[in-house]
């Protein structure tokens, strides 16, 4: 999963420790490489939904997605770490040091292994709208509450996505986002901007490596 002489450092492949009542961001994503949009949601989730953290979660390898292109861990962590400054927001992998290939898993791990602490799992528009091709996407959506974060391109997907159909009567306002994290799940939310329309995707086609080209 590295290259040679790079490694995950062993403090990326615990679990962020957490205490008792406190709020907690799980933001999933390969971050290949990661960007300013990223930033975006893992700060505007800090703010909006009043989190104590946020885990930004660097994913061995999304399941749904071909991961021939895949940077190695080591180097995403590197540049996701480069890009995250805020001292909440905690970059970990540890779904690697696990063998987690599925988020269902990973929130069953964290939820298990940090009783007392509320969980969201944060994530883009786009997400939300491939959400029901997740393995047991119900199951997590029943876990914990989820935060969707507005994304150029994906805004409808709020109300088309077959995850925001089927949990239609769960969905709460964004004005009462400051209490997503206290609520029994199933409880969601879509929060509208600020919006950024960077993309891993476009910083690989333009051949920029490295966090936002950097
Ligand atoms: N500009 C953005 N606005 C809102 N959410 C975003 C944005 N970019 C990424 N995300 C969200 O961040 C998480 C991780 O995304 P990911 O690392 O796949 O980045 P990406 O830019 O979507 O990558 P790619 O273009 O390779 O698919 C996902 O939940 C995704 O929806
Ligand atoms: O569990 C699944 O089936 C699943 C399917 C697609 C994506 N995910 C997770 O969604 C997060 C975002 O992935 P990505 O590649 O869009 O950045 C990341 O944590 C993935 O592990 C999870």
């Amino acid at each position: 999963m590295t290259r040679q002489g790079e490694e995950v450092p062993a403090r990326c492949l615990r679990m962020p420790h957490v205490e008792r009542g406190m709020a907690v961001g799980l933001f999933g994503g390969s971050f290949n490489p990661p960007h300013a949009g990223h930033v975006l949601v893992a700060e505007t989730a800090l703010r909006r939904l009043r989190l104590h953290q946020l885990w930004w979660i660097v994913t061995p390898g999304n399941p749904l997605k071909d991961n021939s292109g895949l940077a190695p861990l080591a180097t995403r962590i590197a540049w996701s770490e480069a890009c995250a400054a805020d001292p909440r927001i905690k970059v970990t992998a540890f779904e690697a040091a696990h063998r987690l290939r599925y988020t269902a898993d990973t929130i069953g791990l964290v939820c298990r292994r940090n009783p007392g602490v509320d969980f969201v799992w944060v994530m883009g528009a786009d997400s939300l709208r491939d959400f029901h091709r997740w393995e047991r996407w119900r199951d997590i959506a029943r876990k914990v509450p989820i935060a969707v974060f507005d994304r150029p391109g994906a805004t409808l997907s709020f109300l088309s996505s077959v995850m925001a159909k089927t949990f239609d009567d769960a969905r709460i306002d964004e004005s009462d986002a400051p209490r997503l994290a206290r609520l029994r799940p199933p409880a969601w939310t879509f929060i509208h901007g600020p919006r950024s329309s960077l993309s891993s995707t476009a910083l690989r086609e333009a051949g920029v490596g490295g966090p936002d080209g950097r």
